[in-house]
C-alpha cells in the first residue's frame, strides 16, 4: 500500500518566554490511503501539533513531510511550498475541531458555502474559473444532504445542537472534495450518544468517499469505534503505533494499556470482587478464571468445548465481547468446576488456543 501521508522524524519546538518546548520529538508516522488513523494521548502530548504539520498549519523544526508523493517540507533539503500552491494543497485537507469553529452570523448554508469562495475549477479549455452561484448552491445542497442536514439549511449555529453543529463543520470540511480529513478532538465536546452518531457519519463518509481520516482524541473508545490504526503519544513522542487489532491484542506500553482499560469494565469487575463473597464462596473443586479473547478465537466455542471435552462445568460471572474491525475482542470471568485433572486439562486447552487467562481464585486456599 502507498502512504498518502509520510511524517518522517518530525520535531517541533517552540520558544516561549525563554524556554524551549519540544512539542513533538522525532515522530515518524505513515498513513496509508483509506486509513482511519487514531492519534491518542493526554492533553499536551503533542497530538495537535503533530497533525497540524500535515497541512503546514504548523511548520516542523526538523524532519520531512511527504503528502501524496510530494515533499512539502524537508529540513535537510528545503522546498518552496508557499502561496497559491500551499492554498490549493490545504483545500484538499479538510479539518474539524472540538468547538466546531462555525461563523455565528452566517446560516448553515452560508457556513458551508463560505468554504467554496476561493474554489476554482477548470473549464473545457483548461482555464481556471470560480464557481458560479448556481454551482455553489448545488454543491452546498449536496453536502448538506451528505451530512443529513438539508432541512436546517436556513438555521443559524446558535439554533443547532452540538451534533448538528459538527455536521455543518463536516460538510464545510468536505466542500473542496478533500482526500484527507483531520478531526482534532471532533467529538470531545459531544455527549456519548451524539459522539456515536458523528463517528457513524465519519464511517459512512469514509466508505462512500474513500477519504483518509486522521483522528486526534484522548478517548480510546473513539479510536476503538472507528480507527484501523493507532498511534499513542506521550510527551511529544509516538511511544507505540500499530493496527487497532494488534494494539488491543498486544499493547506494549503502560500508557497504551491504561487507555485500553478505559474501554473495558472487566478490571473494575475484578477489583470489586474483593468486596463480594464470590471468592470466599468458591467450592474446593472450583476456580475463578479471567479469560481474554482477542482476535479470532471466539469463533471457536471454547467454553462449550471445555465442558464437552473435559466434563468440567462452567458458570459465567462477567462477559463482554465486542467486534473490533469485525473481529471479536473481550473478556469473560467464569468458574471452572471439576477434578484437578479435568481443570488442568481444560486450562491446558485454553493455553493451547493461545487464550490469555489468569486464575483469580480461590484465594488463600490451595486449588486442588
Ligand atoms: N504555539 C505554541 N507555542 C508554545 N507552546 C505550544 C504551542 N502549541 C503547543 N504548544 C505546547 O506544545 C505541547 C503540545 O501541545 P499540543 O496542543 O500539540 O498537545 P495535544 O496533545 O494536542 O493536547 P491538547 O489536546 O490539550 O491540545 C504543549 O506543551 C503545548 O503547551
Amino acid at each position: 500500500m502507498t502512504a498518502i501521508i509520510e511524517l518522517n522524524k518530525l520535531s517541533v519546538q517552540f520558544h516561549q518566554k525563554g524556554r524551549l518546548i519540544t512539542a513533538v520529538k522525532d515522530a515518524t508516522l505513515h498513513v496509508e490511503k483509506g486509513d482511519i488513523y487514531g492519534v491518542i494521548g493526554y492533553s499536551g502530548a503533542g497530538k495537535s501539533t503533530l497533525v497540524r504539520t500535515i497541512n503546514l498549519l504548523q511548520k516542523p523544526t526538523t524532519g520531512q513531510i511527504v503528502v501524496n508523493g510530494e515533499t512539502i517540507f524537508d529540513s535537510e533539503h528545503p522546498v518552496k511550498f508557499t502561496g497559491q500552491r500551499l492554498r490549493e494543497f490545504r483545500q484538499k485537507i479538510g479539518m474539524i475541531f472540538q468547538h466546531f469553529n462555525l461563523l455565528s452570523e452566517k446560516t448553515v448554508f452560508d457556513n458551508v458555502g463560505f468554504a467554496l469562495q476561493h474554489t476554482q475549477i477548470e473549464d473545457k479549455n483548461g482555464k481556471k474559473r470560480y464557481l458560479t452561484k448556481a454551482e455553489k448552491k448545488e454543491k452546498v445542497a449536496h453536502l448538506l444532504e451528505l451530512v443529513d442536514l438539508a432541512e436546517l439549511s436556513d438555521k443559524y449555529p446558535a439554533q443547532l445542537s452540538g451534533g448538528q453543529k459538527q455536521r455543518v463543520a463536516i460538510a464545510r470540511a468536505l466542500a473542496n472534495d478533500p482526500e484527507i480529513l483531520i478531526s482534532d478532538e471532533g467529538t470531545s465536546a459531544l455527549d456519548p450518544k451524539t459522539t456515536n452518531q458523528i463517528l457513524d457519519l465519519l464511517k459512512s463518509l469514509h466508505e462512500k468517499l474513500g477519504i483518509t481520516i486522521i483522528l486526534i482524541t484522548h478517548e480510546m473508545q473513539v479510536v476503538k469505534e472507528i480507527a484501523n490504526k493507532v498511534a499513542v503519544m506521550q510527551n511529544g513522542v509516538i511511544i507505540e503505533q500499530n493496527s487497532l487489532i494488534d494494539i488491543f491484542a498486544q499493547p506494549q506500553e503502560a500508557l497504551t494499556k491504561q487507555f485500553i482499560e478505559t474501554t473495558s469494565s472487566v478490571n473494575r469487575f475484578i477489583a470489586g470482587l474483593s468486596k463480594t463473597e464470590l471468592l470466599a464462596q468458591l467450592a474446593e473443586d472450583e476456580e475463578l478464571i479471567h479469560l481474554d479473547y482477542s482476535g479470532s478465537e471466539l469463533a471457536d466455542p471454547v467454553i462449550s468445548d471445555i465442558t464437552k471435552k473435559f466434563d468440567v462445568t462452567t458458570n459465567i460471572f462477567y462477559g463482554n465481547v465486542e467486534l473490533l474491525q469485525g473481529q471479536p475482542f473481550g473478556s469473560l470471568v467464569l468458574t471452572i468446576k471439576g477434578t484437578v485433572t479435568q481443570r488442568n486439562e481444560a486450562k491446558a486447552y485454553l493455553a493451547e488456543r493461545q487464550l490469555k487467562f489468569t486464575v483469580l481464585g480461590p484465594i488463600g486456599k490451595a486449588v486442588q
